[in-house]
């Protein structure tokens, strides 16, 4: 996730790929109650890791599911709607976090366990849990015969659920439909405990959030009840019903979440299409339903159960006028495909997006003009009209994980604009709320031109600073770091051990070439084996200078280098990245302290690793690799011509950060 102030996005020109989507976290859940309650083992694909999940996992452990994760299924053997001896005897105390996807529909279950089997549980949570109302639940199983206590406050969780208790199964069991649709669906997940007789639920009041009935339905029609229902008021549990395994699940990707990709496959998946996997055909969720807007935009679009592919068909995309009241989240990326269309497109019946988040139809109408676009905005609707001439803009989202995420797709500009713009999206953590990883899937499957993938260059002489301020300015801006010191060092030092000479350049280079070096987590790794410390060692800097000075080694790596200019950026340091590897960097800084000072900060450095230095040699040779570095023949230690001299002998780290941070941002056109 990218917790940074700002997000910069370069211009895009292309998607293709394959995205897999975070599952669905209602699914989630409602299916692990599913399994757990169920007969015989179920398998659970693409399971959302959350908090909420895993809260649920630790109640249905507890309850004596045997519960293993196998690679990325989990398997759930489910207690067949009995509870264990041990249960039984001595009862539970379920700690729910703040996950109203698991309070609710295990206090039912539970509710019904406890009064037929005997049991005692008690269900508490986090502080905020037990202000989250729970009473029309409390009620409607009250009614039915359940022993429920409220511990602290009346129609508020912690609860404690007794028995055994007779059951009146005979009545209808009334809740209450118009405060949260949660109450309803606990009962229809619950109640198939104890349907020996038809068990019928009556609705009080209009029911609000039907998709997430319809959603709770189908999961139990996979889990083998099927639920009558009469309109939205009555729902029959039928008698003799049964929890029983599919045997395998998948959980849905978040179909909203999709929505994105679906608008990235239609504007640039031009040669190939963009595949969203976790959706599809088979999907419960109401936002699935956007394909079909894309595709009244003109995207081409095939689908498989869980599986939807989208690539660009009609270009530019068509107008649209869309009653959107079906997919309320999913239509904001309409409002940015609008700008790509070849009139006016109008979104209808969105007056809930004024309640969301944020209002969302003033944030759209704000955010799209001031990228240039004509905008106008009714109570309930919006009308976008296509851009040509774009502006660079900084979007403000407004805390709202949906605007940010839909503006991403702003920066596909020069699909239809020859002078292409940069985005830039603010608080782009805030996607976290359903998309964690959103950039870094974009960035996955979308396409720059290189030149377009901004780089800042540092260079300048050892211990000057260049590998710290990188790594800061990098992690400012989300940047990729390259540390090209770390290439020749590891040259260096597979030439060391491989017996060749270091001043033999085209037996070096070979090595180099064919270097089997991987970072992964921070840490380097040559042939499998991990040299992070190795290569830190000023032995390795001696031999990194030595070989660095032979051409072919310097031809050698590269390409390598080049194929670090990645989205969203690069932050380099070295020697010679201004001036060799990339002099189209739009800030190159050479970065300068006095030897003294730099031996110093290399002494500091090694001590405080434990390495044993002594400042004396560690000057004399830090000087003759600054002789040996910058007098080469071949890209020379030198600032570029166009380079900003920075000399931080008397700087802070912070203090040279933010000078590099302002030089770029006087860059920016924001
Ligand atoms: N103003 C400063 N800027 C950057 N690094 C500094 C500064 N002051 C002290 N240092 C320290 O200098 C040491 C050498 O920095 P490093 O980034 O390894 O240098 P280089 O990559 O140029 O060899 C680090 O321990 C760093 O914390
Ligand atoms: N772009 C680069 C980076 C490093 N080198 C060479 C020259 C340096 O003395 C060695 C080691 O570089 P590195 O940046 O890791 O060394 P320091 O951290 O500055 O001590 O590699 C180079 O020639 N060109």
């Amino acid at each position: 996730m990218y917790k940074i102030p700002f997000l910069d996005l370069p211009p895009l020109q292309a998607a293709a790929g394959t995205v897999r989507l975070p599952g669905s976290k209602s699914i989630s859940n409602r299916v692990l109650l599913l399994a757990g309650l169920a007969e015989g083992e179920t398998l659970i694909q693409d399971l959302l890791a959350s908090d909420d999940t895993a809260v649920m996992l630790e109640a249905l452990r507890q309850l004596g599911c045997d519960v293993r994760q196998d690679g990325p299924v989990l398997r759930v053997r489910g207690i067949g709607a009995q509870l264990n001896d041990g249960v039984r005897a001595a009862g539970l105390k379920l700690f729910l976090g703040n996950a109203g996807t698991a309070m609710r529909p295990l206090a039912a279950a539970l509710a019904l366990l406890a009064a037929t089997q005997g049991a005692t549980f008690e269900l508490s949570g986090v502080p905020r849990m037990h202000e989250r109302p729970i009473g029309d639940l409390v009620d409607a199983l009250r009614e039915l015969g359940c022993e429920i206590t409220c511990l602290g406050q009346e129609g508020f969780p912690p609860l404690r659920l007794g028995g055994p208790t007779p059951l009146t199964l005979n009545a209808p069991v009334r809740v209450r439909g118009d405060v949260s649709s949660q109450f309803l669906t606990a009962l229809l997940l619950a109640l198939p405990l104890v349907s020996a007789e038809d068990v019928v639920i009556e609705v009080v009041g209009e029911l609000i959030s039907k998709p997430y009935i319809h959603i709770t339905l189908e999961l139990l029609k996979r889990f083998g009840i099927e639920v009558r229902r009469d309109g939205w008021e009555r729902f029959t549990i039928p008698a003799g019903s049964r929890y029983r395994s599919p045997g395998e699940v998948h959980v849905e990707g978040d179909a909203s979440s999709a929505s994105y990709f679906v608008a990235l496959g239609a504007l640039a998946g031009i040669e190939a299409p963009v595949r969203i996997e976790g959706v599809g055909t088979a999907s419960l969720q109401g936002d699935v339903r956007f394909v079909e807007a894309a595709a009244l935009m003109g995207a081409t679009v095939s689908q498989g159960p869980n599986w939807v592919e989208v690539r660009r068909g009609a270009w530019p995309l068509k107008a649209l006028d869309l009653d959107c009241n079906h997919i309320p989240d999913a239509a904001m990326t309409l409002a940015v495909m609008a700008l790509y269309a070849d009139g006016p497109s109008t979104l209808r019946n969105i007056a809930s997006w004024r309640v969301k988040e944020t209002d969302r139809i003033a944030a759209m109408a704000t955010e799209l003009q001031k990228l240039g676009a004509t905008v106008e905005e009714g109570p309930d609707w919006l009308r976008v009209n296509p851009l040509h001439d774009w502006k660079p803009a900084s979007i403000h989202t407004y805390d709202d994980h949906r605007v940010a995420m839909c503006f991403s797709l702003a920066a596909l500009n020069p699909l239809v604009t020859d002078r292409p713009v940069r985005v830039r999206i603010e608080d782009p953590a805030c996607v976290a709320k359903t998309f964690p990883d959103y950039f870094e899937t974009l960035f996955e499957v979308v396409r720059a031109r290189r030149a377009d993938i901004p780089v800042i260059t540092i260079d300048g002489p050892t211990a000057s600073g260049k590998g710290t301020l990188a790594d800061e300015v990098a992690h400012a801006l989300g940047y990729i770091v390259l540390d090209s010191g770390a290439l020749y060092r590891t040259a260096g030092l597979a030439a060391f051990h491989a017996g060749v000479s270091l001043d033999d350049g085209p037996a070096v280079a070979q090595i180099a070439a064919t270097l089997d070096l991987h970072f992964r987590k921070g840490r380097a790794i040559l042939q499998g084996e991990d040299i992070t410390d190795l290569l830190r060692e000023e032995a390795t800097g001696l031999m990194a200078s030595q070989v660095a000075a032979h051409p072919e080694v310097r031809q050698a790596l590269h390409q390598l280098q080049l194929d670090f200019r990645r989205l969203p950026g690069l932050v380099a340091d070295g020697r010679d990245m201004g001036t060799a590897v990339f002099p189209d960097a739009p800030l190159k800084v050479f970065l300068t302290a006095s030897a003294q000072t730099r031996a110093e900060r290399r002494y500091k450095q090694l001590i405080d690793k434990g390495i044993s230095a002594n400042m004396e040699s560690l000057r004399s040779d830090l000087e003759a690799r600054d002789a040996r570095d910058k007098g080469r023949a071949a890209s020379p230690l030198k600032p570029a011509q166009d380079a900003q001299l920075l000399d931080n002998s008397g700087q802070t780290i912070e203090e040279s950060k933010a000078l590099v941070l302002e030089w770029w941002q006087s860059r920016q056109p924001f």
